[in-house]
């Protein structure tokens, strides 16, 4: 009973990333999101992240793995994850969710700096708001969503959406490889 659950997951996490890989658009829209973020770090412009939930583990990871280490040894990336708790807290407080992320972006948003901005709904307001900020500021826009993109479609300037309308995990399974992917090819146009 439980093996069959496990082979149903895992052969319905297969058929999303076929799906995924068989369209060319989101290929090419990932070579675009990488090349974007490369120019930005190259120039000296930074990257902010952010989600909710799983998206927020996600924007971290992303960050991370940027001024942290990938797979080698490399020079420091500049990317920031909008996870400070205490932030968080006192403008989920004093101004309302919504706003989380986009006070954050008002405060340290530079022109050129490029918003990761994550949601699978691609309906949560703090990311719209995100969006808004980011605009004001100057900055590119990269979003990762799924389903038809939300209310979230076409306010990016590159869009990777996975077409998945079931449980947001199967959606964040694919960002998660997205993710990875534009690592790589960052570091393959900045540091090689
Ligand atoms: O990780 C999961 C589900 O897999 C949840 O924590 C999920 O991220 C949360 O429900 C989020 O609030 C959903 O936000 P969004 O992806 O629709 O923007
Ligand atoms: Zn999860």
């Amino acid at each position: 009973m439980l093996q069959q659950t496990i082979r149903q997951e895992l052969t319905e996490a297969r058929s999303v990333l076929d799906a995924f890989l068989n369209d060319p658009n989101q290929l090419s829209a990932i070579e675009q999101a990488a090349r974007l973020m490369a120019d930005a770090l190259k120039t000296g412009r930074k990257i902010i992240a952010c989600g909710n939930g799983g998206s927020h583990c996600d924007a971290m990871h992303f960050a991370e793995e940027l001024s942290g280490r990938y797979r080698n040894d490399r020079r420091a990336l500049a990317a920031i994850a909008i996870s400070d708790s205490s932030h968080i807290t006192c403008v989920g407080n004093d101004y309302g969710y919504e706003f989380v992320f986009s006070r954050f972006i008002e405060g340290l948003g530079n022109e050129g700096d490029v918003l990761l901005g994550l949601s699978t709904s691609g309906n949560s307001g703090n990311i719209i708001r995100a969006v808004e900020a980011a605009r004001q500021r100057g900055m590119k826009v990269v979003l990762l969503t799924g389903k038809d993109g939300g209310k979230l479609a076409s306010t990016a300037d590159v869009e990777i959406r996975v077409p998945h309308f079931g449980y947001a995990d199967r959606i964040q399974e694919i960002h998660i490889k997205v993710i990875h992917l534009l690592i790589l090819l960052i570091e393959k146009v900045v540091i090689d």
